[in-house]
């Protein structure tokens, strides 16, 4: 199953790129973009899966937009990111993954990232480790931030507060000094990134569960750590993450973030 649905995911996504890049729709702002190819992705994978697990439950980013509950429930449930990337994919910008995490009793179990232009499978299983292509992945050693690179994101919220506190997070950051600040465009290729050892941590405010369920046990299997962007234990709910290589370096982050909290992927939807 698994073999088919990837070579269907990836002609589909190939011959999109190539052929049709259109947005179809926008979400939240009119920078939040929907093609049809996100929406297809999504409904071939929900698809292929329900085929042979009837039963399990689904959190998939455009079926949440369509109006799909977002309840991560002790039942077996794929949380799906059909494009993670998707303003990428519109402008051909080579950082386009497919993102698929399953968890159960709410503890991800194995995570998949596709990051389709670099054909690069990342895959973990919880105490197994993290792969690339079959290639064992191992965290970065650094334990000095001003020695770093780290990831992250501005996503699509352009409220004033929210971008003020991201902004003022991002300077003192950049002012530690660290070498490098980077944004994939992704944020499943940036906790790749980090799995891989390439970045020492991403940190986001403002992702949801489908951007980080499969990255986040990628990161762990590594030998990283998740944290929430306050210093606790992350709550993938939450729409905030750190993904670090170590402590020190996620506890270094957190002094520098000026946090804030977007409503949780879990809220109750507003009565219409
Ligand atoms: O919407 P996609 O492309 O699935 O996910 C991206 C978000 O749009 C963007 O706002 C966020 O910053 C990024 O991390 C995420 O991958
Ligand atoms: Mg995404
Ligand atoms: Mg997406």
């Amino acid at each position: 199953m698994y073999v088919c649905m990837y070579v269907c995911i990836d002609q589909m996504v190939r011959e999109a790129l190539r052929d049709d890049r259109k947005v179809m729709m926008t979400k939240s702002s009119s920078i939040d973009l929907v093609t049809q190819t996100d929406q297809k992705v999504e409904q071939l994978i929900i698809k292929s899966v329900k085929e042979k697990f009837p039963t399990h439950r689904f959190i998939g980013e455009e079926s949440v937009a369509a109006g799909e509950p977002c309840d991560l429930t002790d039942f077996p449930t794929w949380i799906i990111d059909p494009i993670d990337g998707t303003t990428n994919f519109v402008h051909a910008f080579p950082f386009v993954a497919v993102s698929i995490g399953f968890c159960v009793n709410k503890q991800c179990e194995f995570g998949v990232v596709y990051s389709c232009l670099q054909d690069q499978m990342f895959t973990a299983r919880r105490g197994r480790g993290a792969f690339c292509n079959g290639e064992p992945l191992q965290v970065s050693t650094e334990e000095d931030i001003s020695r770093s690179i780290i990831a992250t994101e501005f996503g699509s919220n352009r409220e004033t507060e929210a971008i003020d506190r991201m902004f003022s997070s991002l300077r003192k950051i950049v002012c530690i000094p660290v070498q490098g600040v980077r944004s994939a465009g992704s944020a499943a290729v940036n906790m790749c990134l980090v799995a891989s050892g390439c970045v020492e941590a991403y940190y986001e405010i403002g992702i949801h569960v489908w951007d980080v369920a499969a990255g986040s046990l990628l990161v762990t299997e590594a030998g990283g750590v998740l944290m929430d962007v306050e210093g606790g234990v992350v709550d993938l709910m939450s729409r905030r993450i750190i993904a670090a290589n170590n402590r020190t370096l996620a506890e270094r982050i957190v002094k520098e973030i000026d946090s804030f909290s977007p409503t949780r992927d879990d809220a109750p939807l507003p009565k219409q």
